[in-house]
């Protein structure tokens, strides 16, 4: 768009940003009859496309192909060798990057009514702002400009011109030897990648296990399978000094330890991107991090300026930013108030094993929660498909409804989708029992933890006493037909049957199936 339409309008709605909550968010404003301006200063699609998910995931998918290869003789497949032509990968990698980047791009926005433009966006008001000095005008403004790779304060550090999440993709081959600064998900997934491409890695991590957020014994799976891998695993180890230039170099660790590498990617967190936005000037406040503050409904301190997307300290997941890009293009543009619940916000490390979690921790829970565990290894499906590296737990209230979940395995991230819906929407164990599912699936340690859980009710004072009322009520019933059809009673039908039978009316219907009978929403 040419700089004097920019300026001529007054937008209805200024999107500045185009990674997912500002694809989302204009795209949803578009589509609701607002005059919506989207604004790109780099490329369209933003971190997921380019730098983040799509390019992880495909590295993964080589590494994992590579992996399996070479694990193949404990089916009886020999394969010989496992070559990796790492230039090749990473053409795969981009090749993945290009087939999807048409549905993010400039085109496709323009295509739902939107108007996009490129160039850089600094506010100069509350209702103002320049692109790459053009003056805008807008009633409404999204600001969804995400985060970036942080960099440690490290001496030497920039000598060696480390990689990051946002450059490590544009490398022309596969590096020999990597260290990796950071266990977190960024780290463990690019470390696993390339250690099973080929590549001698060392993964260092401050604190003192790896993904630290999980459950400590999701943990100690994922680090098993990287040092089976061949990942030379550092943990409760910080770099105090870099040593090298960019064709390799030295980490001096605080313990006393080093590592070599010829590359060194960092991996250590994200910084909120909102410098030289001229938030203060749009009265826009930002946290101590410089997180962007919003209320539950993501307006910010300026209430004709929303934010969405990894900007507002939010979990940063694209799911998160696309709920948000919606839930902020509503609320702006139809003056709704769609609140963001962050209880039940999904997440998933794409390592072998895979780590998906949902809600509360579960690891120490609190005192009303009740833990159930099923190991990978009672799972038919993972037995014979020898993968029982793994688990499922799911932490329950005293209500039986379901609170959080950890699911450590094959296809963890797919299993989780059920017990996200559950957490989300308060299900209890009788819900998730009541459904059936598939065998054999991974699915199965989830639906037995919840029929444990299930179980403990039925073996519980109240769940005793109901089932012995409908025993015996039962048995009275069978009684009374045998004596009315002159055939001999079998049990010997004493009192309390008979009691139990007589106050029940003729009519009534028979006994549904305990179970059914026990759910606690059965009268609903
Ligand atoms: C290695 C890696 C792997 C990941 N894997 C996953 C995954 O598997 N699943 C998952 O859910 N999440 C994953 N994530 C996280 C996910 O990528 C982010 O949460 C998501 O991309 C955030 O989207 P966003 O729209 O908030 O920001 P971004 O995608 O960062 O978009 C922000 C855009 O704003 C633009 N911008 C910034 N400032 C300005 C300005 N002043 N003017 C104009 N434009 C501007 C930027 O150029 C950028 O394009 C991963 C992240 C990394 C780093
Ligand atoms: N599969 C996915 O969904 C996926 C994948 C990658 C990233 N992400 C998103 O991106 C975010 C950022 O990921 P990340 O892994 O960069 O950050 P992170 O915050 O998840 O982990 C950073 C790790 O680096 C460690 N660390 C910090 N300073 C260090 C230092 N100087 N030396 C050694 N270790 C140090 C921290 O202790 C921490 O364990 C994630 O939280 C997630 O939201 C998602």
């Amino acid at each position: 768009m040419s700089s004097p339409e920019l300026a001529r309008r007054r937008w209805d709605l200024l999107v500045v940003g185009a990674g997912t909550a500002g694809l989302i968010g204009a795209q949803v404003a578009a589509s609701l009859g607002a005059r919506v301006l989207l604004v790109e200063r780099d490329r369209f699609g933003g971190d997921c496309l380019w730098t983040g998910c799509v390019p992880s995931k495909a590295l993964l998918s080589a590494a994992h192909a590579a992996a399996g290869a070479r694990d193949a003789a404990k089916y009886g497949v020999h394969v010989g060798d496992v070559q990796v032509d790492g230039p090749a990968v990473l053409a795969a990698v981009r090749q993945a990057i290009t087939t999807i980047a048409p549905v993010d791009s400039p085109e496709a926005v323009r295509a739902s009514g939107a108007e996009t433009a490129t160039g850089s966006v600094r506010f100069t008001g509350a209702t103002g702002a320049e692109v790459d000095g053009v003056p805008v005008r807008f009633l409404q403004a999204l600001v969804c400009t995400g985060s970036a790779p942080a960099l440690p304060e490290v001496a030497g550090l920039a000598d060696v011109e480390p990689l990051t999440t946002d450059s490590v993709w544009d490398l022309p081959d596969l590096p020999d030897r990597l260290a990796v600064l950071g266990g977190g998900t960024s780290g463990c997934e690019l470390a696993q990648a390339f250690a099973r491409l080929g590549v001698s890695v060392t993964l260092v991590e401050a604190g003192d296990r790896l993904l630290a957020g999980e459950d400590p014994k999701a943990s100690e799976a994922v680090t098993a399978a990287l040092r089976r891998d061949g990942v030379d695993v550092r943990t409760g180890s910080t770099p105090v000094r870099v040593t090298g230039d960019p064709t390799g170099g030295r980490l001096h660790l605080a313990d006393g330890g080093t590592a070599d590498f010829t590359r060194l990617l960092v991996a250590v967190g994200r910084t909120p991107r909102t410098g030289g936005l001229g938030l203060a000037a749009a009265g826009v406040a930002v946290d101590e991090r410089g997180s962007v503050v919003v209320d539950d409904a993501l307006r910010t301190t300026n209430p004709r300026i929303w934010a969405a997307g990894d900007v507002t300290g939010h979990p940063a997941y694209t799911h998160v930013a696309g709920v948000h890009g919606n839930h902020a293009a509503l609320n702006a543009v139809l003056g709704l108030r769609r609140r963001i619940d962050l209880a039940a916000v999904p997440r998933v490390t794409f390592t072998r094993p895979e780590v998906a979690t949902v809600g509360e921790p579960t690891a120490d829970p609190g005192p009303d929660r009740r833990v159930h565990t099923q190991p990978l290894r009672r799972a038919d499906r993972a037995i014979a498909e020898q993968a029982t590296d793994g688990f499922t737990r799911l932490v329950v209230d005293g209500r039986h409804r379901l609170r959080g979940a950890t699911v450590v395995g094959p296809r963890a991230g797919e299993a989780l989708a059920e017990l996200t819906l559950a957490v989300s929407r308060g299900l209890t164990t009788s819900h998730l029992t009541g459904a059936m599912h598939p065998y054999p699936t991974y699915a199965d340690p989830q639906w037995n933890a919840a029929i444990a859980d299930f179980r403990g009710r039925l073996t519980g004072r109240s769940g005793r006493v109901a089932l012995t009322a409908l025993r015996l009520a039962r048995r009275a019933r069978l009684a009374i037909d045998d004596r009315r059809t002159g055939r001999p009673t079998g049990a010997g039908s004493g009192r309390p049957q008979i009691a139990i039978a007589a106050s029940t009316s003729a009519s009534a219907p028979e006994p549904a199936d305990p179970l059914e009978l026990m759910r606690p929403d059965s009268s609903t």
